[in-house]
């Protein structure tokens, strides 16, 4: 039977530290509930000494989730595990997770000590900690640039003192795979007992090699992976939670699992983004806007004839509906007509090639191409129905409601609404839908600058419809005006799609 790899997730510890990233007590309730769905073994919820805020989390964490150990983590002070201690106590599995620097740069220039103290302390710590709970977790922090022969004393003394998980951080990033894997590799050959405890890794992403070092520690017989959604963390980030879960999912040769619902990711991934403040990078691996997005023309022709010559996930496998092929300069005729047939046109070879010639031209000056677009190659124009921005009006301000004025052209029909809203893109948004008659369902926005404070803002939103997702896009030097833009693109190519759908069907 193949072995487990326990998924100890501190998006809300280490995530957490991250300026900006600072959640509430509710917040942190909701992530830690989508966390026990998405299957992770072990939740770290906190540094409860660090405010009384992290503490009562703690506490409210533990008493709203069932299935995880919920871990706390302290140093190597007694204070700090009587706090753990006491706010784990409505836990239903708890675990505290203490430890000491073990590097002799933490050694000599953090702790001003010697290596024999500290030992003495790391000894202390677990069995201090040991009085409170039977499951102890010790770092030996910057273990990655910890000498070996020091690391296997200190995790053999943490062990014969009661530590039922030792976790070897690389702290600064440093290790390649190999160094990394090779330092598990030695713990397991060097340490006498080491049998009666989990190895964990716990990699951090400075030179990007988090995810690698992980799985290195993992190949090598370490069983618990330390990860975060979308690879929040400390500085350049933790390893993430997705990559090693559809890692161990994918490669069949290795025979490990995690307990990883998979479908949960994407969902978990946008909540966290969104709560966080921390967009994720376009290309992220599995979670990225473009992860499943192909946009050049080889690619596309291979994924159109058949999905697995360029994709080696399935996106629903991680809750995205399905992959996109992207219209660009550098996509092809395969690519053209697989948008032009699901526009409902189905064309002979000689108008595709036509059309082609136009599209070519078109994608070179406008970067992407739509879907209104291609219609408008077609037709010539956008039919009876699109949907025109004409103005918008804004009152903003500390002690107004925000509030919103819009002018839509529909149907060659001048129409406008006003609304208000919980800010002024709200506002926005709001008056559309009144002038539509149709609230739509938004699962993703973006505002980003192209540049410094008077350069154009740019704005990607993704409406979902009938189970489809249509993205949006607007660009101006206004960011409301951008979003407004934004969500009109979008809504054009819903109805686009549905008069296009309709007509084919008729
Ligand atoms: C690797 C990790 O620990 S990742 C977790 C990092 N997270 C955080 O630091 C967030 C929570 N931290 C805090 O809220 C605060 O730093 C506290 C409450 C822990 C300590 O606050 P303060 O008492 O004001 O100490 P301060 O933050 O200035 O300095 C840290 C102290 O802890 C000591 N320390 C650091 N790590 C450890 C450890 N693992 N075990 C024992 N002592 C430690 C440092 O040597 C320093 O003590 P010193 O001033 O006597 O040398
Ligand atoms: C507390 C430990 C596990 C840590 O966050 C690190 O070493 O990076």
């Amino acid at each position: 039977m193949s072995d487990k790899v326990y998924v100890f997730d501190t998006t809300l510890r280490d995530g957490e530290q991250v300026p900006g990233c600072q959640l509430s007590t509710p917040e942190k309730i909701e992530v830690a509930k989508e966390l026990e769905i998405l299957g992770v073994d072990i939740i770290e919820a906190g540094f409860p000494i660090s405010s009384p805020m992290d503490f009562n989390s703690v506490i409210e964490i533990s008493k709203a989730v069932s299935y995880p150990i919920i871990c706390a983590l302290t140093r190597s002070v007694e204070k700090d595990i009587d706090f753990a201690a006491d706010a784990l106590k409505y836990a239903k599995r708890k675990r505290i997770h203490t430890g000491i620097g073990s590097s002799d740069y933490h050694i000599k220039y953090k702790f001003k000590s010697d290596r024999e103290k500290i030992l003495e302390r790391a000894v202390a710590a677990t069995k201090y900690a040991k009085k409170y709970v039977e499951d102890v977790e010790f770092y030996c922090e910057d273990a990655g640039r910890t000498d070996n022969e020091y690391l296997a004393r200190m995790v053999e003394a943490v062990i014969k003192a009661g530590a039922t998980v030792v976790n070897i951080p690389d702290t600064t990033g440093y290790c390649l795979p190999e160094e990394y894997g090779a330092k598990i590799k030695f713990l397991k050959e060097n340490v006498k007992g080491i049998d009666n405890a989990i190895i964990s890794c716990h990699c951090h992403n400075d030179l990007g090699l988090a995810t690698a070092n992980t799985m290195a520690g993992v190949l090598n017989g370490a069983r618990q992976v330390e990860v975060t959604i979308n690879g929040i963390g400390e500085r350049a980030g933790n390893t993430s939670l997705e990559e090693v879960a559809m890692i161990l999912k994918t490669h069949k040769d290795v025979d490990l699992h995690t307990n990883i619902d998979s479908k949960h990711i994407y969902a978990l991934s946008l909540l966290v983004s969104k709560m966080m403040r921390m967009p994720v990078q376009p290309n992220k691996a599995i979670v990225g806007r473009n992860a499943f997005a192909h946009s050049s023309g080889i690619h596309q022709d291979g994924v159109i004839k058949h999905r697995e010559n360029y994709e080696i996930l399935d996106p629903e496998d991680v809750g995205i509906p399905q992959s996109s092929i992207i219209l660009t300069a550098r996509s092809g005729k395969a690519a053209l007509k697989y948008h032009l047939d699901r526009l409902g046109y189905s064309l002979e070879e000689a108008r595709v090639e036509e059309v082609y010639d136009d599209f070519l031209k078109m994608a070179d000056a406008k970067k992407d191409v739509t879907d209104d677009d291609l219609i408008i190659l077609i037709e010539g124009s956008l039919p009876e129905g699109g949907i025109k921005l004409k103005n918008v009006q804004i009152i903003c301000g500390e002690s107004v409601f925000p509030s919103a004025t819009v002018e839509l052209e529909v149907n060659k029909e001048i129409i406008h609404a006003s609304a208000t809203g919980t800010g002024s893109i709200d506002a926005a948004f709001r008056a559309v839908d009144e002038i539509l008659g149709e609230v739509f369902d938004m699962d993703e926005f973006l505002v980003q600058s192209m540049g410094n404070r008077n350069d154009d803002g740019k704005v990607h939103l993704r409406v979902k419809y009938q189970d489809q997702h249509y993205m949006g896009f607007g660009v101006h030097k206004d960011i409301i005006i951008a979003s407004v833009k934004a969500y009109v693109d979008a809504i054009n190519k819903i109805t686009s799609v549905k008069s296009k759908v309709l007509k084919a069907t008729a």
